[in-house]
Protein backbone atom coordinates (compact mmCIF):
# COMPACT_ATOMS: atom_id res chain seq x y z
CA UNK A 1 0.00 0.00 0.00
CA UNK A 2 1.97 3.10 -1.30
CA UNK A 3 -0.61 5.87 0.68
CA UNK A 4 0.35 9.59 1.28
CA UNK A 5 -1.73 9.09 4.51
CA UNK A 6 -0.51 12.70 5.30
CA UNK A 7 -3.37 13.89 2.50
CA UNK A 8 -6.31 11.98 3.53
CA UNK A 9 -8.99 12.74 6.26
CA UNK A 10 -8.62 11.25 9.27
CA UNK A 11 -11.80 9.61 8.55
CA UNK A 12 -9.93 7.95 5.81
CA UNK A 13 -6.65 7.22 7.13
CA UNK A 14 -8.75 5.22 9.97
CA UNK A 15 -10.28 3.28 7.67
CA UNK A 16 -7.01 2.26 5.97
CA UNK A 17 -5.18 2.10 9.56
CA UNK A 18 -8.50 -1.05 10.43
CA UNK A 19 -7.90 -2.54 6.63
CA UNK A 20 -4.29 -2.82 6.65
CA UNK A 21 -4.86 -4.98 10.01
CA UNK A 22 -8.10 -7.37 8.97
CA UNK A 23 -7.15 -10.49 7.79
CA UNK A 24 -8.13 -12.32 4.82
CA UNK A 25 -9.95 -15.82 3.94
CA UNK A 26 -8.48 -19.12 5.11
CA UNK A 27 -8.44 -20.60 1.69
CA UNK A 28 -8.31 -19.61 -1.93
CA UNK A 29 -11.91 -18.57 -3.36
CA UNK A 30 -12.96 -18.86 -6.95
CA UNK A 31 -16.09 -17.10 -8.33
CA UNK A 32 -18.57 -18.22 -11.32
CA UNK A 33 -19.03 -14.38 -11.64
CA UNK A 34 -22.60 -12.74 -13.09
CA UNK A 35 -21.11 -10.42 -15.75
CA UNK A 36 -21.69 -6.31 -15.15
CA UNK A 37 -21.08 -6.03 -18.64
CA UNK A 38 -23.98 -8.57 -19.65
CA UNK A 39 -26.53 -6.58 -16.68
CA UNK A 40 -25.33 -3.15 -18.05
CA UNK A 41 -26.71 -4.30 -21.61
CA UNK A 42 -29.87 -5.89 -20.26
CA UNK A 43 -30.94 -2.33 -18.19
CA UNK A 44 -29.87 -0.29 -21.51
CA UNK A 45 -31.90 -3.03 -23.45
CA UNK A 46 -34.77 -2.27 -21.14
CA UNK A 47 -34.62 1.46 -20.46
CA UNK A 48 -33.37 1.45 -17.62
CA UNK A 49 -30.26 4.00 -16.37
CA UNK A 50 -27.56 0.71 -15.29
CA UNK A 51 -27.31 1.42 -11.39
CA UNK A 52 -25.51 -0.20 -9.34
CA UNK A 53 -27.30 0.35 -5.83
CA UNK A 54 -25.35 0.54 -2.83
CA UNK A 55 -26.38 -1.25 0.54
CA UNK A 56 -24.35 0.91 3.04
CA UNK A 57 -25.77 1.15 6.30
CA UNK A 58 -23.54 4.12 7.59
CA UNK A 59 -20.57 5.97 6.80
CA UNK A 60 -18.20 8.41 7.50
CA UNK A 61 -20.35 11.09 5.63
CA UNK A 62 -23.18 9.98 6.97
CA UNK A 63 -26.07 10.80 9.63
CA UNK A 64 -27.23 8.37 11.00
CA UNK A 65 -28.02 4.54 10.34
CA UNK A 66 -30.12 2.51 8.67
CA UNK A 67 -30.37 -0.82 10.12
CA UNK A 68 -32.71 -2.67 7.66
CA UNK A 69 -32.35 -6.25 6.70
CA UNK A 70 -29.76 -5.96 3.66
CA UNK A 71 -31.72 -8.81 1.92
CA UNK A 72 -34.52 -6.98 1.90
CA UNK A 73 -32.78 -3.58 1.42
CA UNK A 74 -30.80 -5.97 -1.97
CA UNK A 75 -34.62 -7.18 -3.07
CA UNK A 76 -36.10 -3.88 -2.89
CA UNK A 77 -33.35 -1.94 -5.34
CA UNK A 78 -33.68 -4.78 -7.72
CA UNK A 79 -37.27 -4.11 -7.70
CA UNK A 80 -36.70 -0.60 -8.02
CA UNK A 81 -34.30 -1.78 -11.54
CA UNK A 82 -31.08 -1.60 -10.08
CA UNK A 83 -28.49 -3.74 -12.74
CA UNK A 84 -26.43 -4.48 -10.36
CA UNK A 85 -25.53 -3.98 -6.41
CA UNK A 86 -22.48 -3.03 -4.22
CA UNK A 87 -22.73 -4.08 -0.14
CA UNK A 88 -19.99 -2.85 1.83
CA UNK A 89 -18.07 -5.41 3.81
CA UNK A 90 -16.24 -3.08 6.17
CA UNK A 91 -17.29 -3.32 9.13
CA UNK A 92 -15.77 -0.73 11.57
CA UNK A 93 -16.75 2.29 9.84
CA UNK A 94 -19.73 1.49 7.05
CA UNK A 95 -21.19 -1.10 9.93
CA UNK A 96 -20.46 -3.98 6.60
CA UNK A 97 -19.82 -7.32 6.95
CA UNK A 98 -18.76 -10.28 4.60
CA UNK A 99 -22.13 -11.93 5.69
CA UNK A 100 -24.41 -9.79 4.49
CA UNK A 101 -22.49 -10.02 1.07
CA UNK A 102 -22.93 -13.82 1.06
CA UNK A 103 -26.78 -13.23 2.20
CA UNK A 104 -27.54 -10.87 -0.21
CA UNK A 105 -25.71 -12.56 -3.06
CA UNK A 106 -27.48 -15.73 -2.17
CA UNK A 107 -30.51 -13.34 -2.50
CA UNK A 108 -30.55 -11.99 -5.72
CA UNK A 109 -29.79 -13.15 -9.39
CA UNK A 110 -27.78 -9.64 -10.72
CA UNK A 111 -24.23 -8.97 -9.62
CA UNK A 112 -22.92 -8.09 -6.75
CA UNK A 113 -19.60 -5.88 -6.14
CA UNK A 114 -17.94 -6.05 -3.09
CA UNK A 115 -17.50 -2.70 -1.37
CA UNK A 116 -14.67 -2.65 0.82
CA UNK A 117 -10.77 -1.41 1.29
CA UNK A 118 -8.62 -4.79 0.00
CA UNK A 119 -5.02 -3.84 0.47
CA UNK A 120 -3.14 -7.27 -0.07
CA UNK A 121 -4.19 -10.41 -2.04
CA UNK A 122 -5.15 -12.57 1.17
CA UNK A 123 -8.19 -10.29 1.82
CA UNK A 124 -9.63 -11.33 -1.87
CA UNK A 125 -10.25 -14.71 -0.19
CA UNK A 126 -12.63 -13.12 2.61
CA UNK A 127 -15.46 -13.38 0.60
CA UNK A 128 -16.84 -14.47 -2.79
CA UNK A 129 -18.61 -11.63 -5.28
CA UNK A 130 -18.86 -10.81 -8.82
CA UNK A 131 -16.67 -7.59 -8.80
CA UNK A 132 -14.68 -6.40 -6.18
CA UNK A 133 -13.20 -2.66 -5.85
CA UNK A 134 -9.78 -2.55 -5.89
CA UNK A 135 -8.65 1.95 -4.75
CA UNK A 136 -5.71 3.07 -7.43
CA UNK A 137 -4.98 5.28 -4.91
CA UNK A 138 -4.85 2.57 -1.61
CA UNK A 139 -3.22 0.14 -3.44
CA UNK A 140 -0.25 1.90 -5.37
CA UNK A 141 2.29 -0.28 -6.77
CA UNK A 142 0.65 -3.51 -6.23
CA UNK A 143 -2.39 -2.57 -8.02
CA UNK A 144 -1.31 -4.75 -11.25
CA UNK A 145 -0.65 -7.97 -9.03
CA UNK A 146 -4.04 -7.29 -7.19
CA UNK A 147 -5.92 -7.25 -11.07
CA UNK A 148 -4.30 -10.67 -12.27
CA UNK A 149 -5.09 -11.95 -8.20
CA UNK A 150 -8.53 -11.18 -8.83
CA UNK A 151 -8.87 -12.48 -12.17
CA UNK A 152 -7.28 -15.83 -11.14
CA UNK A 153 -9.67 -16.15 -8.24
CA UNK A 154 -12.83 -15.26 -11.04
CA UNK A 155 -13.49 -12.27 -9.73
CA UNK A 156 -14.29 -9.01 -11.89
CA UNK A 157 -11.85 -6.58 -10.78
CA UNK A 158 -13.49 -2.71 -10.75
CA UNK A 159 -10.98 -0.33 -10.23
CA UNK A 160 -11.13 3.01 -8.66
CA UNK A 161 -9.77 6.11 -9.60
CA UNK A 162 -10.22 10.19 -8.87
CA UNK A 163 -7.30 11.72 -10.87
CA UNK A 164 -6.15 10.88 -14.73
CA UNK A 165 -3.23 10.29 -12.91
CA UNK A 166 -4.99 7.19 -11.14
CA UNK A 167 -6.95 6.33 -14.31
CA UNK A 168 -3.44 6.07 -15.99
CA UNK A 169 -2.14 3.69 -13.67
CA UNK A 170 -5.31 1.41 -13.70
CA UNK A 171 -5.20 1.26 -17.61
CA UNK A 172 -1.85 -0.03 -17.19
CA UNK A 173 -2.55 -2.58 -14.77
CA UNK A 174 -5.02 -3.87 -17.07
CA UNK A 175 -8.24 -2.91 -15.61
CA UNK A 176 -11.60 -3.03 -18.00
CA UNK A 177 -14.41 -1.62 -15.49
CA UNK A 178 -13.10 1.68 -13.87
CA UNK A 179 -14.85 3.52 -11.40
CA UNK A 180 -14.51 7.50 -11.12
CA UNK A 181 -15.31 8.28 -7.61
CA UNK A 182 -16.31 12.02 -7.33
CA UNK A 183 -15.63 12.03 -3.63
CA UNK A 184 -12.17 13.07 -3.12
CA UNK A 185 -10.55 10.75 -0.30
CA UNK A 186 -8.49 13.78 0.73
CA UNK A 187 -11.25 15.54 2.18
CA UNK A 188 -14.30 13.81 1.96
CA UNK A 189 -16.36 16.51 -0.36
CA UNK A 190 -17.86 15.45 -3.62
CA UNK A 191 -17.79 17.01 -6.94
CA UNK A 192 -19.53 15.91 -9.96
CA UNK A 193 -17.14 17.75 -12.30
CA UNK A 194 -14.36 14.94 -11.63
CA UNK A 195 -16.28 12.22 -13.69
CA UNK A 196 -16.44 14.74 -16.61
CA UNK A 197 -12.22 15.50 -16.44
CA UNK A 198 -11.69 11.95 -16.17
CA UNK A 199 -13.77 10.11 -18.06
CA UNK A 200 -12.85 11.46 -21.40
CA UNK A 201 -9.64 9.85 -21.26
CA UNK A 202 -11.19 6.37 -20.70
CA UNK A 203 -10.54 4.35 -23.97
CA UNK A 204 -14.04 3.36 -25.20
CA UNK A 205 -13.09 -0.98 -24.87
CA UNK A 206 -13.21 0.23 -21.04
CA UNK A 207 -16.17 0.25 -18.82
CA UNK A 208 -16.82 3.49 -16.87
CA UNK A 209 -18.87 3.64 -14.20
CA UNK A 210 -19.54 7.39 -12.17
CA UNK A 211 -19.38 7.07 -8.16
CA UNK A 212 -20.71 9.19 -5.63
CA UNK A 213 -22.28 12.22 -5.15
CA UNK A 214 -25.53 11.21 -7.46
CA UNK A 215 -28.43 12.76 -5.70
CA UNK A 216 -30.82 14.02 -8.30
CA UNK A 217 -32.03 12.45 -11.32
CA UNK A 218 -30.60 15.11 -13.20
CA UNK A 219 -27.32 14.54 -11.55
CA UNK A 220 -27.78 11.13 -12.98
CA UNK A 221 -28.54 12.35 -16.55
CA UNK A 222 -25.43 14.69 -16.13
CA UNK A 223 -22.68 11.45 -15.56
CA UNK A 224 -24.70 10.02 -18.32
CA UNK A 225 -23.86 12.89 -20.73
CA UNK A 226 -20.36 12.84 -19.53
CA UNK A 227 -20.43 9.42 -20.61
CA UNK A 228 -21.24 7.27 -17.63
CA UNK A 229 -21.63 3.67 -18.82
CA UNK A 230 -23.01 3.14 -15.24
CA UNK A 231 -23.79 4.88 -12.25
CA UNK A 232 -22.68 3.72 -8.47
CA UNK A 233 -25.25 5.30 -6.04
CA UNK A 234 -25.35 4.86 -2.34
CA UNK A 235 -26.62 7.74 -0.21
CA UNK A 236 -29.22 8.63 -2.27
CA UNK A 237 -30.69 5.20 -2.45
CA UNK A 238 -30.38 4.50 1.09
CA UNK A 239 -31.60 7.98 2.18
CA UNK A 240 -34.51 6.95 4.67
CA UNK A 241 -35.84 10.32 5.56
CA UNK A 242 -35.55 11.94 1.60
CA UNK A 243 -39.00 12.22 0.13
CA UNK A 244 -39.49 12.21 -3.92
CA UNK A 245 -42.03 14.51 -5.96
CA UNK A 246 -44.40 11.36 -4.71
CA UNK A 247 -43.98 12.13 -1.50
CA UNK A 248 -42.21 8.68 -0.74
CA UNK A 249 -39.64 9.03 1.76
CA UNK A 250 -37.14 6.14 2.54
CA UNK A 251 -38.79 4.06 0.40
CA UNK A 252 -35.66 2.23 -0.96
CA UNK A 253 -37.48 0.70 -4.06
CA UNK A 254 -38.67 4.00 -4.72
CA UNK A 255 -35.36 5.62 -4.29
CA UNK A 256 -33.88 3.52 -7.01
CA UNK A 257 -36.32 3.68 -9.70
CA UNK A 258 -35.90 7.86 -9.11
CA UNK A 259 -32.30 6.88 -10.95
CA UNK A 260 -33.02 3.86 -13.29
CA UNK A 261 -35.80 6.06 -14.91
CA UNK A 262 -33.95 9.47 -14.64
CA UNK A 263 -33.69 8.71 -18.70
CA UNK A 264 -37.11 7.89 -19.40
CA UNK A 265 -39.22 10.44 -17.56
CA UNK A 266 -38.27 14.15 -16.71
CA UNK A 267 -37.49 14.75 -12.79
CA UNK A 268 -41.14 16.30 -12.19
O1 LIG B 1 -19.28 7.47 1.64
C1 LIG B 1 -18.43 7.92 2.46
O2 LIG B 1 -18.72 8.67 3.40
C2 LIG B 1 -17.00 7.51 2.34
C3 LIG B 1 -16.07 8.01 3.24
C4 LIG B 1 -14.75 7.60 3.13
C5 LIG B 1 -14.36 6.71 2.14
C6 LIG B 1 -15.28 6.20 1.23
C7 LIG B 1 -16.61 6.59 1.34
N1 LIG B 1 -17.56 6.10 0.49
C8 LIG B 1 -17.33 4.99 -0.36
C9 LIG B 1 -17.93 5.27 -1.66
O3 LIG B 1 -17.22 5.43 -2.60
C10 LIG B 1 -19.42 5.45 -1.70
O4 LIG B 1 -20.00 4.60 -0.73
C11 LIG B 1 -20.06 5.10 -3.04
O5 LIG B 1 -19.31 5.63 -4.11
C12 LIG B 1 -21.47 5.68 -3.07
O6 LIG B 1 -21.37 7.08 -2.86
P1 LIG B 1 -22.71 7.92 -2.48
O7 LIG B 1 -23.74 7.63 -3.56
O8 LIG B 1 -22.26 9.38 -2.48
O9 LIG B 1 -23.17 7.45 -1.14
Amino acid sequence: MNTRSEELAPAVRSILEAASERSGGDERVSVDARSLSEAFAAAEADGRVPVIAEVKPTSPTTDGARDDDPVALAASMVEGGAAALSVLTEPEHFDGSVENLTRVREAVDVPVLRKDFIVREDQLDAAEADLVLLIARFVGDDLADLVEAARDRGFQPLVEVHTREELAAALAAGAELIGVNNRDLGRLEVDLSTFESVAPEVPDRVTVIAESGITTPADARRMREAGADGLLIGSAIMDSEGEDASGTGGDVSANTRRFTAAESEEEV
